[in-house]
């Protein structure tokens, strides 16, 4: 599988390295030699990430003079000895020697003075994996991240696509202020939420799963779409059983539900008494719950590389209240932006077939309708009409199904358009 991004600009402190220990006794060492007593040592935890002269104003107020005093005061024990009171995390290493033989571009990116960046990361013994080590300048004239990164945007380092991976809010509200894909890491120093504000792509909690999804190693995410009755269920069940037989680790998942709480959406949603429910709250409601699934169960098990089959995803709402309700595939791709990050199947089968002949195949099959299934004939074709339109503009992604057939007829075009995509996704 190819790399998803030709570029990393990776964060240090609280990313690569846990830096806390020197860092903390730097301050304190500085505010003391200020006569400034600090009880709470732990909220000193917060200054890991930032630039230091953010952090000396954010919590003590400090501007000029004093602020310039205080980081010469930090520096005399930070030089010597605190920037060696340092550890990486476990898995790093290993990491960034794999991203290197892959041939991924490696960048650091931080807001620690440059000169300092270097010297840990030889400490380290890890300069060798980095093509570039941008960081703070030592008067302070560049030492927001958002600027760091700009920079090495501007300088030309970064080839093809590139994300920037990093602990707290500063390095994703830095990604997304350059327009890159923010990564986030839960390992480091971020406060309970402050990734969450800035839009990450995903989040990680572990290097393992970083690293898998950096090569690429990730599993496969499938989704099966089309209308009620199309026949979706029947053929997903018989592909997880020949992918098991065939050694593959299978989830097979539906939307919308997929976990507990997206479950229980599900039931408002297809309840047949919600009549009176909005087309936007209903567009709402099916984000909601894909937002949960995905980082409950489908990004979990994506990183442990199973293949995720789900039972209908982003393009059912694009279809049915996209096109079905009106509210335009514009507007319901925004609304779902959120929930679903850089998550999008890397292969979707639309089961193509009349809506009427589906509605009949599930009154045969003894289904009672449901919220969704009641909406009519009108309803119905809008839907299509949406399905199509999708399917002709991602030919590479939307593989279409002639669900119109036998069984053992679909079964083959499945089979076909999975193995060819599993086939070409490995060569
Ligand atoms: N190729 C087929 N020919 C005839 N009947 C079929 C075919 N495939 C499935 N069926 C039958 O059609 C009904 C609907 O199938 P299935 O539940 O797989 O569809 P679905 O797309 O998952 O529907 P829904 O979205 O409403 O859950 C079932 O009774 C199933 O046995
Ligand atoms: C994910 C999703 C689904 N729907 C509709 C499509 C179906 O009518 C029901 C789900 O029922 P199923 O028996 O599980 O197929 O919900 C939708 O309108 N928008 C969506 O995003």
């Amino acid at each position: 599988m190819r790399v998803p991004f030709d570029t990393v600009l990776f964060d240090l402190d609280g990313t690569l390295s846990d830096s806390k220990e020197g860092i903390i006794h730097s301050i304190l060492y500085a505010l003391d030699k200020l006569y400034i007593k600090e009880d709470n040592p732990r909220k000193l935890e917060a200054f890991v990430g930032p630039a230091l002269r953010d952090s000396f104003r954010r919590y003590y107020g400090m501007e000029g003079e004093q602020l310039e005093q205080v980081v010469k005061l930090y520096r005399e024990y930070f030089v010597p000895k605190g920037m060696f009171e340092n550890e990486l995390y476990p898995g790093i290493r290993e990491m960034l020697a794999e991203l290197k033989e892959a041939g991924v571009r490696i960048i650091l990116c931080t807001a620690k003075p440059e000169i300092y960046a270097r010297q840990i990361l030889e400490h380290f013994d890890i300069l060798r994996y980095f093509d570039y080590v941008k960081g703070a300048s030592l008067d302070a004239s560049l030492g927001k991240k958002r600027d760091i990164i700009r920079c090495v945007l501007d300088q030309g380092w970064v080839t093809g696509r590139c994300a920037m991976v990093g602990d707290r809010r500063d390095d994703l509200q830095g990604a997304r202020d350059n327009e890159i894909p923010g990564l986030g890491v839960r390992w480091g120093y971020g406060l309970p939420g402050e990734m969450e504000g800035c839009d990450p792509t995903t989040i990680f909690e572990r290097v393992e799963d970083l690293k898998r999804f950096l090569l690429g190693q990730r599993g496969y995410f499938i989704t099966f779409e089309g209308q009620d009755g199309a026949g979706k269920t029947t053929q997903m069940k018989r592909l997880q059983q020949a992918l098991e037989e065939r050694g593959y680790c299978v989830r097979m998942t539906r939307e919308p539900g997929g976990c507990p709480i997206s479950e229980q959406i599900r039931e408002i949603l297809l309840n047949i008494g919600n009549d009176e429910m909005d087309g936007v709250c209903e567009a709402y409601l099916y984000a909601a719950a894909r937002a949960q699934h995905v980082r409950q169960v489908i990004v979990p098990a994506l990183m442990r590389g199973e293949i995720v089959l789900c039972d209908r995803f982003i393009d059912s709402s694009l279809a049915y209240q996209g096109a079905g309700r009106g509210l335009g595939v514009e507007r319901v791709a925004q609304i779902n932006r959120e929930a679903i990050g850089e998550w999008m199947p890397d292969l979707t089968l639309y089961f193509s077939l009349d809506p009427e002949s589906g509605m009949q195949r599930n009154a045969t099959g003894g289904k009672t309708l449901d919220r969704m299934e009641a909406a009519g004939e009108d309803f119905r074709a809008r839907v299509r009409a949406g399905f199509m339109e999708l399917a002709k503009g991602q030919p590479g992604r939307i593989r279409v199904v002639d669900a119109d057939r036998s069984l053992e007829d679909v079964w083959q075009q499945v089979l076909s358009a999975v193995q060819e995509y599993l086939h070409l996704s490995r060569t």
